[in-house]
């Protein structure tokens, strides 16, 4: 069996879901899962609608209102009005979302947060289900949070996969053998039943948990890019497709920021050795790129870039050295509000770690810890990687008088840029 997964960029109109269902008619192998992210940037959209609520700010029906209608649109352009039970499941949705926001907010940011944007997936998921029923081909929605199961890390669910391994191999094998599933990416549930979900851009995991579940023959990925290039075309031009990259080449650039693919994605498929295939959503037929388990050697130079990152120094009140009863309090303060270090670097001045810009995290962050450090931050800044760099290309890309901080280590470069 095989694992599809259709992402935002993909899915971003009616038009761009009438290809997905051809590539899915034009498939081989029936015994297929479908992993469907939100569309377009419904989740940016649903992001804002949890932020307006939460600081009851009555603009968030009105937000809500427009993706209500932006999806009532498509459904409008793939159905007309021959279908009522898509109308009826869609509203069915909304009206969930409708009764939170009636109420005053109870909750924590981040448990709201994951309570309405994981509607996004739902709305999706069900438009593709029904519109691949109404051209004729049998699908079945099902619910990811009935499988993926994750302890209640709200907004970056951590994955049960003992539980989840026994969910999914219990009855999904089954229903793939009479027809093809359609569920969501980037969802999953509590053992209280709450939804979470499992961190930004986190549908191509859910497509390689199930896979690693399932024991899935492949998982295809279908992206607006004709593969894994050796940087973000929106970035850069000249860029080179790669037809091919290892296991351990692919988990290095998304580790330093490729945002092509979800940095958790490629472990549950290593570990099972199942390829993993990056195709071009518009032009099927070519042949993208394949990540798999071999020894494939690289020399062309990966530009990454990682946008919105901030840097933090970390120094003693009393401007001693940073030791490592310092570095403990440090850490613990990092592991409790959730900030992972992208780079970091120790002097005679301090502690700097450089990490995703988050103004809630920082804020609680600089709670716990500025009575007892000085802590200095600077602002959208760039983290610039160059994988098996050389000097041309080093010279290429990098204005040295905006470095702030750099690490070389035998084969890659890293920059801090302002
Ligand atoms: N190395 C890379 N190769 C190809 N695309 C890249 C690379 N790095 C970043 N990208 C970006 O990734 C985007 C596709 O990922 P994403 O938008 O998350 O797709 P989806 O929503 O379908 O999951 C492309 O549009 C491209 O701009
Ligand atoms: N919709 C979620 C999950 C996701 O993975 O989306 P996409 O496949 O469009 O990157 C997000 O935007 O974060």
């Amino acid at each position: 069996m095989q694992v599809y997964k259709f992402g935002g960029a993909s899915l971003k109109d009616a038009e761009n879901i009438r290809r997905a269902a051809d590539i899915v008619k034009n498939t081989e192998d029936k015994e297929l899962l479908i992993i469907i992210s939100a569309i377009g940037k419904t989740t940016n959209a649903l992001e804002q609608v949890t932020t307006k609520y939460f600081h009851k700010d009555e603009k968030a029906h009105e937000l809500l209102e427009d993706i209500k209608t932006k999806h009532f649109d498509i459904i409008q352009q793939l159905f007309g009005n021959q279908y009522p039970e898509v109308y009826d499941d869609i509203n069915n949705t909304f009206v969930e979302i409708e009764w939170v926001l009636e109420d005053e907010p109870q909750d924590t940011f981040d448990f709201i947060y994951d309570q309405i944007v994981s509607v996004g997936e739902l709305l999706s998921s069900k438009i593709v289900s029904h519109y691949l029923n109404f051209i004729g081909i049998t699908s079945r929605w099902i619910d990811a949070r009935s499988y993926i199961q994750t302890d209640n890390t709200y907004r970056e669910g951590r994955v049960d996969w003992v539980k989840t391994t026994e969910l999914v191999q219990k009855s999904l094998p089954t229903v793939l053998t009479k027809e093809i599933a359609v569920t969501q990416g980037f969802i999953g549930n509590t053992s209280e039943n709450f939804t979470t979900t499992l961190g930004r851009e986190g549908s191509d995991f859910s497509a390689s948990i199930f896979a690693n579940c399932l024991d899935a023959k492949g998982v295809t990925v279908w992206k607006d890019v004709p593969g894994i290039l050796n940087a973000d075309p929106k970035l850069f031009d000249d860029t080179i497709k790669f037809e091919q990259i290892s296991y351990t080449s692919a988990i290095e650039m998304t580790y330093y920021g490729a945002s092509i693919i979800h940095p958790k994605t490629i472990k549950p498929l290593q570990v099972k050795k199942i390829p993993l295939y990056v195709k071009p959503f518009l032009t099927p037929n070519e042949s993208g790129t394949v990540i798999k388990e071999e020894d494939i050697p690289e020399t062309i130079p990966s530009i990454i870039v990682k946008k919105q990152q901030q840097l933090l120094t970390i120094s003693s009140k009393d401007y001693s050295f940073i030791s490592e009863r310092h570095l403990k309090v440090i850490f613990e303060a990092f592991a409790a509000v959730n900030i992972h270090a992208n780079m970091m670097q120790i002097s005679a001045l301090g502690f700097t770690v450089c990490f995703n810009q988050d103004d809630q995290k920082s804020a609680r962050f600089n709670e716990m810890l500025n009575n007892q450090f000085n802590l200095s931050y600077k602002s959208d800044l760039e983290l610039i990687t160059i994988k098996n760099a050389n000097s041309e290309t080093i010279k290429k890309h990098i204005d040295f008088g905006r470095v702030e901080l750099e690490q070389r280590s035998k084969k890659d470069v890293q920059f801090v840029v302002s």
